[in-house]
């Protein structure tokens, strides 16, 4: 039944014992009861349309029983003397239950309020840890090679500049030593990279392959290129570096392309130098 006609039928029936209290010449505090009953009705009408729980509805129709009963004592209590005795303590009660069941929905809400809530911090860091993935190495913490191109496109360069960086012999280190090892070094040359230039953004792109993006000139390459190897010597591993100035509009992949070839004409000098130290330890 909709609601709009119960409230017609209750307010109907208000109507009519209203009138017919009026015929009956009843007091003003007998017809307001009525009119404050009807009232209580509405909101019992409005409530269990909302709050969808027997029990509570059971305590609101407890409620208005003693209402209703508080009305008729004037008119049935020396018929019926028990209703009386029986308004007051129902009336009360009805209240009571209200009471109970709204403490227990209130609680209840709350417990899923912090519910939300804890799920809400768990999708945040969730959400948190997916956009570190997206663009983070994960055995680096270096950006990784979405992030370059995302970077790239988004920078202004004034004045920058692009280091394209591959380890040398780091197969042979991984198959000689191991993957763990080989993780290692990865991780080891990562950090080397982010504690020498810390405000400049460090990338990963892939294997053994890793871009720095510098604001300024690398006065000594060689200096550079000793203080990377450094950890890396104990397993015949070097670093081979190319180098391409940025400006503002260049394409990314052209940039890295360019770099790219300038680390080769690197590698070579250094496998050359590598087989010369090679020879040296030769008996
Ligand atoms: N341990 C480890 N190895 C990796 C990882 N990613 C790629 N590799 C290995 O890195 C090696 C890269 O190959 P290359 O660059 O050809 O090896 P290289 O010996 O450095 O060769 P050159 O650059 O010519 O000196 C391959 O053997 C890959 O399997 C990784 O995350 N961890």
């Amino acid at each position: 039944m909709s609601r709009w006609l119960l409230h017609g039928i209750v307010w109907t029936a208000m109507l009519i014992i209203f009138v017919t209290l009026i015929q009956l010449d009843a007091s003003w505090a007998d017809c307001e009861e009525v009119i404050w009953f009807g009232i209580y009705l509405s909101f019992f009408i409005e409530i269990c349309s909302c709050v969808k729980k027997p029990f509570f509805v059971f305590s609101f129709a407890f409620f208005s029983l003693g209402l209703l009963l508080d009305i008729l004592d004037s008119y049935f209590a020396s018929s019926f003397p028990i209703i009386n005795v029986l308004d007051t303590p129902i009336k009360h009660i009805g209240l009571i239950l209200i009471c109970y069941c709204l403490l227990r929905i209130a609680k209840s809400r709350l417990s899923k309020i912090e519910q939300l809530r804890v799920e809400i911090e768990r999708r945040i860091t969730l959400e948190k840890d997916l956009r570190f993935l997206a663009y983070h190495d994960e055995l680096t913490g270096l950006f990784n090679r979405r992030a370059f191109f995302e970077h790239f496109e988004q920078q202004h360069f004034d004045q920058a500049y692009l280091y394209y960086f591959d380890l040398n012999n780091f197969k042979n280190a991984n198959d000689k030593y191991g993957h763990h090892i080989g993780d290692e070094l990865l991780a080891t040359f990562s950090h080397s990279l982010s504690r020498l230039y810390p405000n400049d953004k460090a990338y990963r792109l892939g294997g053994d392959e890793f871009v720095l993006i510098c604001s300024e000139l690398i006065d000594d390459i060689e200096l550079f290129k000793q203080q990377l190897d450094q950890p890396l010597v104990k397993y015949m591993v070097s670093v081979s570096v190319g180098m391409q100035c940025l400006k503002s509009g260049d394409d990314p992949d052209h940039a890295l392309h360019l770099a790219d070839q300038k680390m080769y004409i690197d590698k070579e000098a250094n496998r050359s130098r590598f087989i010369v130290n090679m020879f040296d330890f030769q008996p």
